[in-house]
C-alpha cells in the first residue's frame, strides 16, 4: 500500500466513524451552510492579488512536523492581509495534524477558502460547508471519473467551487463540467517526489476555459513567473511559508518580491 491507498483507506473509516457521531441533517441545520460561498474563480483574476492560494500546513507525510507552533488564526489574517488569493487549509488530522476547527478559524478572513483534504464520499461535502469553506479539492489519483462527477455536481449544488487536482495525462478525461478549477500536483502523492516541470508540461493540454493551479514545491518567485507564463493563473503553495517560524511575514517577503519581478 502506497502512502496515498493508506490515506484513503483511513479517510473511509473516519467518515464511517463521524456519520455515526454527526448527521447529513444535523451537518445542513449549522450556522454556515446557508452561507453564501466565496468565489476562487473570481479571486484569482483579481489583479491585486497575488495568485497564491496560501495554505495552512502543519505537518505532512513526507516532512513530518513543519511548524507545531504557528497558529491557524494569525497566520491566514496574516495572507489575507498581504495579499493571497485565496486560502488553504488541512483538516485531515491523522497525517497533517489539520482539524476541522482550523477551517472555522479560517472562516474569519473574507477570502475563498479551499477545504484541502481526501474527499470520497458525499458527507465530507456537506460537512465542507458546513464548516464554512467556499471550495472543495477533488483528487483524480484516488476517484474514478463518476466520482468525480457525482461529488462536483453535489458541491457545485451547493453553490461551492470544485478543483479537481491531476498529476498525469492519463487523468484528463476526468474532468467533468462541474468541476470549476483545475490543478496539476508537481508533487506525486504515491512516492512524494516533486517535479515543478510536470505542471508546466501538462499545461497546454488543460482546458482552455477553467484557471489552472499548479501545486506543491513552489518556493521561489522565479518558479511563479516561469508558471504563469506557461499558462497558471494560480499557485497553491504552503510549506515554504509553514517552515519559517513567522509564516504570515514569510508570505508577506514573498509578495512583495513577487511584485517587484518583471512581467509578474
Ligand atoms: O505534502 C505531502 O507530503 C503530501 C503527501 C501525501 C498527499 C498529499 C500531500 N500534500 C498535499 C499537497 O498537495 C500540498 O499540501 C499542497 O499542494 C502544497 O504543497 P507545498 O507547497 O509543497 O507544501
Amino acid at each position: 500500500m502506497n502512502i496515498l491507498d493508506k490515506i484513503v483507506a483511513r479517510k473511509r473509516q473516519e467518515v464511517a466513524e463521524r456519520k455515526e457521531v454527526t448527521t447529513v441533517a444535523a451537518l445542513e441545520r449549522s450556522p454556515r451552510f446557508g452561507r453564501q460561498p466565496l468565489s476562487l474563480k473570481a479571486a484569482l483574476k483579481d489583479a491585486d492579488k497575488t495568485g497564491i492560494i496560501a495554505e495552512f500546513k502543519r505537518k505532512s507525510p513526507s516532512k513530518g512536523m513543519i511548524n507545531a507552533e504557528a497558529t491557524v488564526r494569525r497566520v491566514t489574517a496574516d495572507y489575507c492581509r498581504y495579499g493571497a488569493a485565496g486560502l488553504s487549509v488541512l483538516t485531515d488530522e491523522h497525517f497533517f495534524s489539520g482539524a476541522l476547527a482550523d477551517l472555522e478559524a479560517a472562516r474569519d478572513n473574507e477570502l475563498p477558502i479551499l477545504r484541502k483534504d481526501f474527499v470520497i464520499d458525499d458527507y465530507q461535502v456537506v460537512e465542507a460547508k458546513a464548516f464554512g469553506a467556499d471550495v472543495i479539492l477533488l483528487i483524480a489519483e484516488c476517484l474514478s471519473a463518476a466520482e468525480v462527477n457525482r461529488l462536483a455536481q453535489l458541491a457545485r449544488s451547493l453553490d461551492m467551487e470544485v478543483l479537481l487536482e491531476m498529476h498525469s495525462e492519463a487523468q484528463l478525461d476526468k474532468i467533468s463540467p462541474a468541476v470549476s478549477l483545475v490543478g496539476i500536483n508537481n508533487r506525486d502523492l504515491t512516492t512524494f517526489t516533486v517535479d515543478l516541470a510536470r505542471s508546466v508540461a501538462l499545461a497546454g493540454k488543460l482546458p482552455a476555459d477553467m484557471p489552472r493551479i499548479a501545486e506543491s514545491g513552489i518556493d521561489d518567485v522565479a518558479v511563479v513567473r516561469h508558471l504563469r507564463q506557461a499558462g497558471f493563473n494560480g499557485f497553491l503553495m504552503g510549506e515554504y511559508f509553514m517552515k519559517q517560524p513567522d509564516p504570515g511575514a514569510a508570505f508577506r517577503d514573498f509578495a512583495a518580491r513577487l511584485k517587484e519581478e518583471p512581467g509578474i
